[in-house]
């Protein structure tokens, strides 16, 4: 059986508006990826999809040798946590979490909780930005899957606990695994990452891993963005 995720010609448009275009991307289990790209250049959009949350795209998304809409019990992906309501408990949503996702791991999603310094009986509509993107990466982290997704997770969570979050966000997932992290600042996380993705006009300009772009041509992750994004 094939591996891993592997996505083939991609394309997606909205409203006649063509928003990916021939995506191509592989990523072997084991690996923590991060996925680069300028503001609406379709990062979320590129998740939905994987999640199977957008339809109406071409092309195929092969996880683990599934290519079905049934991928999506591999894939772990919170978005904006719209369908609560703020008065919702954290507990509640917990609670309603494990109930639809049969691969919901309560005692996981406990130790994150506290890890997070998060509290069962906070509202939802009581969290400061940084606390409700720490409750998304509890969810997310707290189901077992082969594929987590997190969108930007860290922008609102302040350098403390982001230094304490990146640092152990390895041992949150087991090793047969992907995280793939969609993130503006790839130098917090340059210390943990196995390859980058960047995107550029809707189109992918290029996968590296970090070590190659270390060795073959000296950069950083950041520097070797800032060259690619100028060359295409
Ligand atoms: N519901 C929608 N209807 C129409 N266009 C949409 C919709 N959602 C997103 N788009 C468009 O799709 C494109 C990709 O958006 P997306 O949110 O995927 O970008 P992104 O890379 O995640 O951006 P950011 O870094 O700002 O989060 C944008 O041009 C956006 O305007």
């Amino acid at each position: 059986m094939e591996t891993g995720l592997k996505i083939d010609n991609i394309n997606y448009q909205k409203l006649n508006k063509k928003i990916l275009t021939d995506i191509n991307i592989e990523i072997p289990l084991g690996q923590l990826v991060v996925l680069l790209g300028e503001n609406g250049v379709g990062k979320t959009t590129l998740m939905r999809i994987i999640s199977d949350l957008n339809k109406g795209y071409t092309g195929t998304i092969n996880l683990n040798g599934i290519t079905d809409e049934k991928r999506k019990m591999l894939v772990s992906y919170s978005d904006s946590l719209l369908a609560f309501n703020n008065r919702d408990t954290l507990g509640h949503i917990l609670n309603f979490y494990q109930h639809a996702y049969p691969n919901f791991k309560s005692q996981r999603a406990q130790e994150l909780m506290t890890f997070m310094n998060l509290n069962y009986a906070q509202r939802l509509g009581e969290l400061s930005k940084g606390n409700r993107e720490k409750f998304v990466i509890v969810l997310t982290l707290s189901r077992k899957a082969v594929l987590y997704l997190l969108d930007e997770p860290l922008s609102g969570i302040d350098i403390f606990s982001r230094d304490k979050i990146i640092s152990s966000l390895i041992k949150w997932i087991d090793d047969d695994t992907i995280l793939l992290v969609s993130t503006h600042h790839v130098n917090e996380l340059e210390q943990i990452i196995d390859s980058a993705i960047f995107l550029k006009n809707g189109k992918v300009i290029a996968q590296r891993d970090v070590e190659s772009i270390r060795s073959d041509d000296g950069l950083s992750v950041q520097d070797y963005y800032r060259q690619v994004h100028l060359e295409n």
